[in-house]
This record gives structure tokens, sequence and C-alpha cells, in this order.
């Protein structure tokens, strides 16, 4: 993928960041089109709206389907506002490129099937149109899976690409909808820098209340654009009512997002940053001390017929911890994992001492 067309021909491309907005379904056309004016009015120039929804369960909403397109051409007629939905067999690429659907984007569900995703492809390059299309992750944490299916597309001829982090699933309750993970887009962009990245706050948190701190942490790293559910009353919605909000709120929340200017000279940042390389260099000192200190402890266990595996002094290592670094302002999360990887380091270099015959 190293030939990528900008995803945005015209001069909506120069609003950074890209904002996509509208409501899950289209629903009605009435639906449609109020929640179409009022983010119209208030500058959004792309719009989105599933015509097509993949349901975790069947009972809910499927998705109003090839009626619904009319009323995006309407709304494109109307307000002049690009419009965008997903698609996920060949049958709805053909039917959203006959209605003039100017974008397209393929959901976490079909972006984690290669089949799919080949038949996408196979259905875009035989209609031989130039439209952007944008892939969210698959909801499975696998990067691999997410480019593959971009690959495909791309070598469909498809080179007006888009990414959309919406986040990853995950088994139980958690704060977020679908955990960010975002070391994965994060990596996904350090591979592919032209690549444009944009994030779906709605899904991830799943919660009106997120929706703005999701958008600003996505604008904070650099992420291009943002793709939010609106919808003219959220409360009566047909799906994810707990995740969309009124045009307005929309709007209250774009202007108050701190845009990144990423042209800005880093000179300013040199002093910092060679703090920061100092403070590395003496977290690796410390590191390096403390694997010495545990491979000391190997020796004693071997002598001594011990287990390498100690839970309990694990254990309280982690708790005492996480609550030093609660206490420091940090997350306690952040210490637990960091603890848990020189935990397994420590282990490997114990067993390493055990299975040395020349100790
Ligand atoms: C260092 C030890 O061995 C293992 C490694 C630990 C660590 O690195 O903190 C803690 C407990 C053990 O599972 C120990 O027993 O103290």
């Amino acid at each position: 993928m190293n030939e990528l067309k900008p995803l945005l021909k015209d001069e909506t491309e120069k609003l950074q960041p890209i904002i996509i907005a509208g409501p899950c379904s289209a629903e009605t056309e009435e639906q449609v089109m109020a929640t179409a004016r009022e983010l119209a009015k208030n500058g959004v120039k792309i719009f989105r709206a599933g015509i097509w929804k993949p349901r975790t369960k069947p009972g809910g909403f499927e998705g109003i389907g090839v009626e619904g397109l009319q009323w995006l051409k309407h709304v494109k007629e109307e307000t002049g506002m690009l419009t965008s939905t997903e698609v996920a067999t060949k049958q709805h690429v053909e039917a959203a490129l006959e209605a003039g659907v100017d974008i397209l984007w393929i959901g976490a569900r079909t972006s984690a099937n290669p089949f799919a995703m080949q038949e996408i492809a196979d259905a875009l390059k035989a209609s031989g149109v130039d439209i952007p299309v944008l892939v969210k992750n698959p909801v499975n944490p696998d990067l691999e899976l997410w480019i593959g299916a971009l690959q495909r597309l791309y070598n469909a001829g498809i080179n007006r690409l888009g990414a959309i982090h919406r986040g990853f699933s995950s088994y139980g309750k958690h704060l977020y909808r679908n955990l960010p993970q975002w070391h994965i887009p994060i990596e996904l962009r350090r591979r592919f820098p032209d690549l444009p990245l944009l994030c779906d706050p709605s899904h991830i948190g799943g919660k009106r209340e997120l929706v703005a701190p999701l958008s600003q942490q996505a604008l904070d790293m650099g992420f291009d654009g943002l793709i939010i559910e609106s919808h003219c009353d959220p409360d009566c919605a047909w799906s994810d009512k707990a995740q969309q909000v009124t045009p307005d709120v929309l709007n209250f929340i774009l202007n108050t997002l701190v845009l990144r200017d990423s042209t800005v000279t880093t000179e300013s940042l040199t002093l910092l940053r060679q703090q920061i390389d100092e403070l590395d260099n003496e977290l690796l000192e410390v590191l390096n001390k403390r694997m010495r200190i545990s491979r000391e402890i190997g020796q004693y266990k071997k002598e001594h017929r011990m287990p390498v595996l100690q839970i309990g002094r694990h254990d309280e290592i982690m708790q005492s911890r996480a609550k030093l670094a609660e206490d420091m302002g940090m997350s306690g999360d952040f210490m637990r994992s960091v603890l848990a990887a020189i935990h397994e380091e420590s282990v490997r270099q114990q067993i390493e001492i055990f299975n040395d015959r020349t100790h």
C-alpha cells in the first residue's frame, strides 16, 4: 500500500480533522432528513447512515435495506453533504454504487472475514469506480487481519483508502464497549504513515459521555478524523441509542475539541526529550540491577530446591506497587502491566539459572 491517493478529492480534504457524522441506522426518511439537515447546518460535510446492519443476535433491527439508499440520495441533493454507508456483501456494494453513495465503509465483523473482504474487493474492481473506502478494525485485536483487509482492497485498485479504529471486542463488562487498545492503531500508523486514520468514539465508548474524551484522545494521538454517531432523537433510536448524540451535542463536542498541529517544529521539545532519554537510561540500569538480584534469588532457590514461581510474593508486589503508582497519579493497570512484564523476564532469567549446569 505504498501509492495511496488522498482519501477525499474535493475541498473537504482541507477540513482537518475529517468529520463523518450521522445516525447508526437509517430508520425512516424523516429521521434521516431531520438529522442530515441539522448536521449540515452545523457544518458537517460527510453524512453516515447504516443501511444494512450486521447484528450480534437475530431479532434486532437489521437495517432498512435498499429503500434507505434513496434517502441518502435525497440527503446529498438537499444538503450537498457527501454520503457514506457500510457494505458487507457484493450486493451491498453494487446497490450503494448504483445509488451514488460517495464513501463506503467496511464494518468490524466483515473486515475480520477474508472471504467477505475478497468478495467486496472483487465487486469494487468489477465496478471500476474510484471510491474512497474506510476499513474498520476487525472485532478481534488482530492488526495483520486489519492490514490484510486493506490490502485486498488496495490490490483490487482501490487507492483512496482509510482505516477506522472502533475498538476491540472483549468478554465481560468494561468501561468501554470495545477496548481501545490504542497501541494497535498506533502501530498501523507507524507501518502505513500515509494511510488516513479515523477514530469511531461512539463504538469504542458505547456511551454518549465518552464521545468527547475519546475524540480528544484520538486527535491528541494524531488521528486524521472522527466518525461519530448522531441522531435527531437518540433516545428513540432503533439501534445503539446509548451512544448516539444529537447534532447539537455533536456540534458542541466538535467546537470544544482542541486541534493539534502536527506541523509545529519540535525544537522546543529537544531539552525535554533529552531528559526522557536520561530517565530511560536510569530505568534500564534499575531494571538490570533488579534482574541481577532476581538471578541471585534464582541461585538460592536452585540450591534449596524451591520452585521459581512464588505467587504470594508476586501478588504482594503487584498490589503494593499498583497502590503506590495510583498515589503518584499513574494508573494502577499501567503499573500492573509493567510489573507483569518485569516478572515474566525475572522468571525467565531464574529458569535460565535452573537449567545452567555450570552453576
Ligand atoms: C524474585 C523472585 O522470583 C519470582 C520473581 C519475582 C519478581 O521478579 O518480583 C517475584 C516472585 C517470584 O515469582 C522471588 O521469589 O522473590
